[in-house]
């Protein structure tokens, strides 16, 4: 994070400079997000900002939140910290910009921003991907999970020295995606071949019948905290993995939310449990137990 620090104050200086000489502003709107604009009149704490796209249409917004825009702000840069202005508008214009584009990942340095694309990106991660990015250093090709990956596995390497990746964001945002993708990239790229590689990849399924459901924000709401190990051994080979969880959302095991559901291992026991199992566990349709619980 020391290059955020850095650039912010850089941006300071460059701030007040770029934004008195009448170039377009970004400033936040009351309803529409940061708007593009110029400066019209200057108050003792806010600006009256007029619309780049309609002339004559102003509004106010407070001083420490208008920003400079850059020359060109349909142009996108792969790291936020190449922009000329690093602020809160930018970096969001940005990352839009490229997001309209398919290109989903956005550096801040070494931090990798991701935008969940809500479908599949042809061959953003294919095979061919992933040999693309095996020991190429962050930042000469573009943005991607599989980088982050690589980097920790190199890192690894020559430090000689546990990596950790931190994976953050509101619920379905990408998270579960992503480290899955991580544990696809680290066995394919260095795993021994052999079944133990596969095995930790198929262990999610798994993990995700018992603690994912479907929520109001995400169908594959991961309703537990999780710590994925993956081990090597000292020829840097994947050996194993482990998955510490907590915090399980227990009591939606016995009620849910309207518009929600269940762990999904409840339904494929409906769906598809043996007979001997579903009269030992009283199995019935999933409608029959909403109505039940009451929870309707
Ligand atoms: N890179 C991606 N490409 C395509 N679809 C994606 C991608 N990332 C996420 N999605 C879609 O968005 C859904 C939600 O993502 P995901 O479950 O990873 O979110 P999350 O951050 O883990 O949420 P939660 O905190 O609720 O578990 C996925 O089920 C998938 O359909």
């Amino acid at each position: 994070m020391n290059s955020g620090g850095n650039l912010r104050s850089c941006d300071r200086s460059h701030r007040s400079a770029a934004m008195e000489d009448g170039k377009p502003v970004w400033a936040p709107h009351p309803t529409d997000g940061f708007q593009l604009g110029t400066i019209v009149d200057i108050g003792a704490d806010s600006l009256t900002i007029e619309l780049l796209k309609q002339k004559g249409k102003t509004f106010l917004a407070p001083i420490n939140q208008v920003f400079p825009a850059e020359d060109d702000v349909n142009k996108h840069v792969e790291d936020n910290c190449s922009l000329m202005y690093l602020n809160e508008a930018t970096l969001l214009n940005n990352v839009r910009v490229r997001y309209s584009k398919d290109k989903i990942y956005t550096y801040v340095a070494n931090i990798l921003i991701a935008v969940n694309p809500y479908y599949d990106i042809p061959k953003l991660y294919s095979a061919e991907t992933i040999k693309q990015y095996q020991g190429r250093s962050l930042g000469t090709l573009p943005p991607h999970v599989y980088a982050i990956a690589d980097k920790a596995y190199r890192d690894m390497k020559v430090l000689k020295m546990s990596q950790s990746i931190i994976v953050s964001g509101e619920s379905g945002a990408g998270k579960t995606e992503n480290t899955k993708f991580v544990l696809r990239y680290l066995t394919t790229s260095y795993g021994t071949g052999q079944d133990i590689d596969e095995r930790i990849v198929e262990a999610n399924p798994l993990l995700e019948a018992f603690g994912n459901a479907k929520t109001v924000r995400n169908n594959n709401s991961s309703r537990f905290g999780k710590f994925v190990e993956i081990h090597f051994n000292e020829k840097n080979a994947v050996v194993g993995g482990f998955v510490s969880h907590y915090l399980l959302e227990k009591s939606r095991i016995c009620t849910q939310g309207s518009e929600e559901r269940n762990y999904h291992i409840f339904y494929r026991l409906c769906a598809g449990a043996p007979e001997d199992i579903r009269q030992k566990f009283h199995l019935r349709s999933p409608d029959t137990f909403r109505e039940h619980s009451g929870s309707k």
